[in-house]
């Protein structure tokens, strides 16, 4: 469990005071995957940093595993730092260094015996999948290889808790992807909890339970991810979805049209065609996606509703009696 309670971090620059985080209190309860969001220069970083005090808050509290951090002694803050493995965007491997080196290293500072590390190095890497890798030095491996080796040596020590700071952003789509699932399988596998912080949206919708937005050093809303995503209004949405192209598409004279984003049971129910047939009204589809959250999927309907005046508002009153929110519900020029 990660605890931040009113955290503000001010940086001293030559003489002046620059305010990179103001008041932010966060929750990361054990075995969940938490995103913070923002834009650069929002105090992403920062924050994660603050978690196992590479940075010091100025002001502000910092509880992880059940124990308060600001106040150990340097001793007891290298042990607590063992069960908090970090991972980096652009990796931090020993470039002098093999794989099974790069893994070894924090197990050799902990002073476990040759044999054990070994051991445990091997078992690492056949969890990252790569156990034929093991004698390569980083130089040889491909971005996404990289980061599976900073995975490796992060969770070395056994940690319960993993941050990973833009740790796909240096990488493409697709492995991106790939080491999205590992992250995923570490964190149902044992139970890891991770705290990560990302300005790709991507990130947010394949990986993380809950999320919060960082703004100018604000924590500006958090919750879970699918409740911030069904819900059009939310920051979190604005964020996932831009706005529909709605001038683009056919406007049909005289319909209603509505945007829509389903999630939960109504993202599997056939909305359009129950509208069609118990209200005689037509639905013209102008724009439409429907994509996974996490298990879930959330889709985002853009349509017009033509027919007998009554009948579209019968068939609008339905979907708000259905809790579907509807953003937009203008009649069309
Ligand atoms: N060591 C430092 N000294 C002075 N100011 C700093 C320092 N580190 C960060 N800042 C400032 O604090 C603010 C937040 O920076 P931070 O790196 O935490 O943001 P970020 O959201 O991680 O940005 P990015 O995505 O670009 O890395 C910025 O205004 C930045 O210039």
């Amino acid at each position: 469990m990660i605890e931040l309670r009113g955290i503000s971090k001010v940086y001293k620059q030559g003489g002046r005071e620059v305010p990179a985080l103001q008041d932010v209190s966060l929750r990361v309860e054990p075995g969940e995957v938490f995103g913070v969001l923002g834009q650069s220069g929002a105090g992403k970083s920062t924050l994660i940093r603050c978690v196992n005090l590479l940075e010091r808050p100025t002001e502000g509290r910092v509880r992880v595993n059940g124990q308060e951090l600001l106040g150990l002694s340097p001793e007891a803050l290298r042990k607590a730092r063992q069960g908090i493995g970090m991972i980096f965007q652009h990796f931090n491997l020993f470039s002098s260094q093999t794989v099974a080196q790069n893994v070894a290293y924090p197990l050799e500072v902990a002073g476990l015996p040759r044999e054990q590390i070994r051991t445990r190095v091997a078992e690492l890497l056949a969890l990252v999948g790569l156990s034929d890798k093991a004698e390569v030095y980083p130089a040889r491996l491909s971005g996404g290889q990289k980061q599976r080796v900073g995975i490796a040596r992060a969770l070395a020590p056994r940690p319960r808790i993993l941050l990973s700071d833009e740790a796909t952003s240096s990488l493409d789509p697709e492995t991106t992807r790939s080491v999205l699932a590992l992250l995923k399988d570490l964190n149902r596998q044992l139970g890891l909890t991770v705290l990560l912080i990302t300005h790709q949206m991507e990130v947010v919708k394949a990986l993380c339970d809950s999320a919060a937005v960082l703004e100018q050093g604000r924590l500006v809303e958090q919750g879970k991810v699918l409740d911030l995503l069904s819900r059009p209004g939310t920051r979190l949405h604005e964020l996932c979805y831009p706005p529909f192209s709605t001038g683009e598409g056919p406007v049909l004279r005289g319909g209603y049209r509505v945007a829509l984003t389903l999630s939960g049971e109504h993202s599997t129910r056939p909305i359009l065609s129950t509208l069609a047939r118990r209200f005689d009204v037509d639905a013209h589809l102008l724009e439409g996606s429907l994509e996974r959250v996490g298990e879930a999927r959330v889709g985002r309907l853009l349509f017009e509703l033509t027919g007998a005046p009554e009948a579209v508002r019968q068939a609008l009153v339905f979907l708000r009696e259905q809790g579907l929110t509807t953003e937009e519900a203008a009649r069309a020029a």
